[in-house]
């Protein structure tokens, strides 16, 4: 009965409409229209700000990835969008929890196990254009020429202003190393009696802040330094503006857990790494050691070999290209893209709920090393190495894992990395790749 006259009220359509404006920076346009509910930025591609809520779609448990998905569609066959041009068209921006849960622990208690949002604003940034789509209530005249005007104005006076400087209050923003080595043990002893052969396990770091995060800068400064990443930022749903500051879980990931774009469907696998050396000569041998090492080669084929399995069972072709060498500002991984073509359409979330989570951020096998980690972890973790990005009405869309990131809320950051444990590692050298992967927020903050 609830559920009907639910479906009823989806039945309703939801208005959309379209203004174009001069192309501004992704920092520009946050400063101008803050607070933002959520931020894609995709590898050397055009960012995506999402301002206001038209509707979210929230779901928990291990069901969430479907239900996400039926209740996404729904919303999205509502919105009239046949006067829109493409890169203008609705999109469902957000997340799901790395474990099947029914509600999250603190600090992500603000966060639910999926959410994800139609804005209100959706504003599309671009080299020679930006698109200011409006959704919903977002749709009306005068909230589109407000929004339009804001941006107009964006950068002006602020251009020669320096933002605040953020001064993290913690003066030691490293891990724990005693404890740290402590868990790496404890997994490798259960890599010895089998089955697990490989678990991956993560640290957070609590830091408190004397000024909140001014999202641009962050954005800004992790766009100079991390490119080649998807840069993101999410507020949880129901955020309203004026609550001072939102939560935001945010960061700059190097890997793609999927992109599907109609029948073509890309991925890779990243792990594997090490740290940039401090000289040119120390790097070299750093990435040498990277491509002879057998311990990073066995860490990084488990990834490999189970997602180009996973493909299998669903796509036409697979095809997995040559291990190459990913570098970073802070570290160099092995990297194996892989590429594959359907022959019936298949919903983005259908590969998300499918490859989630790989053994890059899980294990091998998948069940022992989830086990493990329940058991060895002290991390909670929430959104951090599990699948952010959005989707679209035609089921394509863009995810990556959520790894180099941190969930800040009041003035306090936890920033969250993890490293892949086999036998062979070594819990000293693991320690230094984790300070690593640590880095890219770290310096944001200091
Ligand atoms: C888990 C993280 O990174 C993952 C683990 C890696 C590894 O163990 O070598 C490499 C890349 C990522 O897949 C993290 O950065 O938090």
């Amino acid at each position: 009965m609830a559920e009907d006259l639910h479906d009823r009220h989806q039945a309703d359509r939801l208005d959309a409409a379209v203004r174009t404006t001069g192309p501004r920076t992704l920092r520009e346009a946050i400063q101008a229209l803050d607070p933002i509910t959520a931020v894609w930025a995709s590898p050397d591609g055009p960012a995506v700000l999402a301002v206001g809520q038209a509707k979210t779609v929230t779901a928990s448990g291990a069901a969430r990835f479907q239900e996400v998905k039926r209740r996404g569609d729904r919303l999205l066959e509502r919105v009239e969008t046949a006067h829109l041009p493409e890169r203008a068209r609705p999109r469902l921006f957000g997340g799901l929890s790395f474990f099947d849960q029914a509600t999250l622990e603190p600090p992500w208690t603000d966060f639910e196990p999926a959410a994800f949002v139609l804005p209100a604003i959706q504003v599309t940034l671009g080299r020679d254009q930006t698109l200011v789509s409006g959704f919903g209530a977002g749709a009306a005249p005068p909230r589109l020429d407000q929004i339009v005007q804001q941006l107009a104005h964006a950068g002006e006076g602020t251009q020669t202003k320096t933002d605040p400087r953020i001064s993290a209050t913690a003066t030691d923003l490293r891990a724990d190393r005693p404890d740290w080595i402590e868990r790496v043990r404890a997994i490798q002893d259960r890599i010895e009696t089998g089955p697990l052969q490989k678990a991956v396990l993560a640290a957070a770091l609590d830091v408190a802040l004397t000024d909140p995060l001014p999202l641009g800068a962050v954005l800004k400064t992790l766009t100079d330094r991390y490119p080649s990443c998807y840069r993101f930022s999410f507020t949880p749903p129901g955020t309203q503006a004026g609550d001072t500051p939102p939560a935001q879980f945010f960061g700059a990931t190097p890997e793609q857990l999927v992109g599907k774009r109609g029948r073509t469907v890309e991925t890779e696998a990243l792990a594997g790494t090490v740290e940039r050396g401090a000289t040119e000569a120390i790097d070299a041998a750093n990435v040498s050691r990277l491509q002879r090492d057998s311990t990073l080669a066995v860490e990084h084929e488990f990834v490999a070999s189970r997602i180009a399995e996973q493909l299998r069972e669903t796509a036409a072709t697979v095809t997995v290209g040559d291990r190459e060498v990913r570098s970073l500002a802070n570290v160099h991984h092995l990297r194996t893209p892989i590429h594959a073509t359907l022959d019936t359409d298949t919903h983005v979330l259908d590969f998300v709920a499918t490859l989630h989570p790989t053994p890059a951020v899980g294990g091998h096998p998948p069940e022992a090393a989830l086990e493990t980690i329940h058991e060895v972890e002290s991390t909670v973790r929430g959104w951090y190495a599990a699948p952010v990005g959005w989707f679209d009405a035609n089921g394509d869309g863009e995810f990556a894992v959520g790894i180099r990131s941190a969930l800040a809320r009041d003035s306090r950051v936890t920033l969250f990395a993890g490293n892949g444990i086999v036998a062979g590692s070594d819990p000293e050298t693991e320690y230094e790749e984790l300070a690593a992967k640590f880095r890219p927020i770290r310096e944001v903050l200091e």
